[in-house]
């Protein structure tokens, strides 16, 4: 048998599988990299921390597999969107790398609106949001000078992973989308953009689509990770994109919810013509000639993970989450909102914070965990909803990432949604989607469509319970009410925040 690799570098983890041409999973591996948090607001991380979390999770993948290295024909890669990774000459970052959930450029954002004006969402078809590249390249440019003069280029996290790897320099269009410097209906960058802020051509890679093949590893990289120097490298797509594929999310109609770290409502769009304002994202999807739109909860998943480190250091999520599904839906009147880094849809906010709100002595931890499975995903609600008044139909929900290992959230988020929640055999939808564009490179279908059809593997579906959603929806009222209730306060107590 052939297989392919999808490598997904995520936020809290690079997540490697090995697929056969049968489109079953058979090894996966992963290696955790450390996030930085040096001030209120800032997310930073290593690109070396990348490279050796995949050369490492690669060799732990063929030693699991017993798979024979010249039988992988190819490998391809989902990655965390955004993160500035800035690069000098000889290709080395100059600093490290500013990420997605960093929210410290409100200042360049404010900037990017008065010198674009229209512009902005005609040519980018996004908010200047703090999480995307360009608010990141000017505050560089503005507080880090030395930094800046250093660098002869910028990549996104996945591209600087495959150059180590290949020594190619490219950026995919999915990817490229995120930075606010893409022209994304016409698919090029932006001359507009690039000139109103001095930005050569010269400094952003080549484009290339996500299915494109790049080239074959470099000698180094097959000795480090074990793998066949002949492996062929297809360029791969932006995290979401790669969910969306690896969740069969190709044509109109099916919705798909991601929580990773962060958390993600998304919707295919067959062309650019649909026009949310900026409301959510629009951006082009890694299947060719596509877009996506959807609507972002900044900490998602990380919220739990907040919740795990503090509360239950130590703890498994399974341990922590055990005897959680006794506790009936509310949480008792517990109610916790995840701006816990600030927020992005439907409050682009990066000052807002979180809040617990109903604290009562008989809550236990418990209830608090509970509480916060229930605020992250209120908060995706808030994007549904979002697509549900634009007009889309919103019944079939594919859920994926993290959040989906967990039965009773794949429950609560069908009784909150108020649609069904199909669950993935595995729910690596990103990794697996990757692996697809590499299937499909190889030539082993003609379209990602129809590797999807041997791919993509629907598991069970959750459907609402009437009682449970209904009381869901009334609370779901009190929890809209949350952000415009605390959002003063929290921007008076941004003062206080180091
Ligand atoms: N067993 C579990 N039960 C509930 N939630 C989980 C479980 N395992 C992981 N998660 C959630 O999934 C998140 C990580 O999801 P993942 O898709 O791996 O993230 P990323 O791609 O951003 O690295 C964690 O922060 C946590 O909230
Ligand atoms: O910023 C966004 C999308 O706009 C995030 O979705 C990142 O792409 C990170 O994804 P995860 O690590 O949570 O998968």
């Amino acid at each position: 048998m052939k297989y392919v690799i999808g490598i997904d570098l995520g936020t809290s983890a690079v997540k490697t599988l090995l697929v056969g041409r049968d489109g079953a999973v058979h090894a996966e591996a992963t290696r955790e990299y450390p996030l930085h948090h040096d001030k209120a607001g800032w997310s930073e991380q290593e690109p070396e921390d990348w490279v050796a979390g995949t050369i490492g999770a690669l060799g732990d993948l063929i030693a699991s597999s017993g798979v024979a290295p010249a039988d992988i024909e190819g490998l391809s890669f989902s990655g965390q969107m955004h993160g500035l990774v800035l690069l000098d000459e000889r290709n080395k970052p100059v600093r490290r790398a500013i990420l997605w959930n960093d929210t410290r450029t409100t200042e360049q954002c404010r900037e990017i609106e008065r010198t674009l004006g229209d512009a902005l969402l005609n040519v980018t078809r996004n908010p200047a949001l703090e999480g995307f590249t360009l608010p990141k390249i000017l505050w560089v440019k503005r507080q880090e000078p030395e930094a800046y003069a250093q660098a002869s280029r910028f990549v996104l996290p996945k591209d600087y992973v495959r150059l180590r790897l290949t020594g190619e320099l490219h950026m995919d269009l999915s990817d490229a989308a995120g930075t606010l410097m893409l022209d994304v209906a016409r698919r090029g960058w932006s001359t507009e953009v690039l000139e109103a802020f001095g930005i050569p051509h010269a400094f952003c890679p080549p484009l290339v689509e996500a299915g494109a093949c790049v080239g074959t590893l470099s000698a180094d990289a097959a000795l480090s990770t074990g793998l066949a120097q002949s492996t062929k490298v297809f360029a791969g797509g932006a995290d979401n994109a790669c969910g969306a594929i690896g969740a069969g999310i190709l044509s109109p109609g099916l919705t798909l919810c991601s929580i990773g770290t962060s958390g993600v409502v998304l919707t295919y769009e067959q062309d650019a013509s649909a026009d949310y304002r900026g409301k959510v994202h629009f951006f082009n999807h890694g299947k060719e000639n596509a877009f996506y739109a959807m609507g972002v909860t900044l900490a998602a998943g990380y919220s739990l993970s907040w919740f795990r480190n503090t509360f239950a250091k130590g703890e498994s999520y399974d341990a922590m989450l055990a005897g959680v599904d006794g506790i009936p839906a509310g949480s008792n009147g517990l109610l916790f909102s995840p701006y816990i880094v600030g927020e992005r849809t439907p409050h682009a906010d990066a000052q807002i914070r979180g809040s617990f709100i109903g604290i009562d002595g008989s809550h236990t931890r418990g209830h608090f965990a509970r509480a916060v499975m229930e605020g992250i995903t209120f908060s995706l609600n808030e994007s549904i909803e979002l697509f549900r008044a634009a007009g889309k139909t919103v019944d079939k929900i594919v859920s994926i990432g993290g959040g989906a290992k967990n039965p009773l959230w794949l429950q609560m988020q069908a009784d909150i949604f108020k649609a069904d929640v199909v669950a993935l055999e595995n729910e690596q939808g990103p990794g697996l989607g990757a692996a697809m564009l590499a299937a499909v490179g190889c030539g082993w279908f003609p379209t990602l469509d129809a590797c999807g059809e041997v791919f993509v593997k629907h598991n069970r579906v959750y459907r609402p319970d009437e009682k449970t959603s209904s009381r869901y929806a009334e609370l779901f009222g009190v929890y809209r009410q949350v952000y415009g209730q605390t959002a003063g306060i929290n921007h008076s107590l941004y003062a206080f925040r180091n």
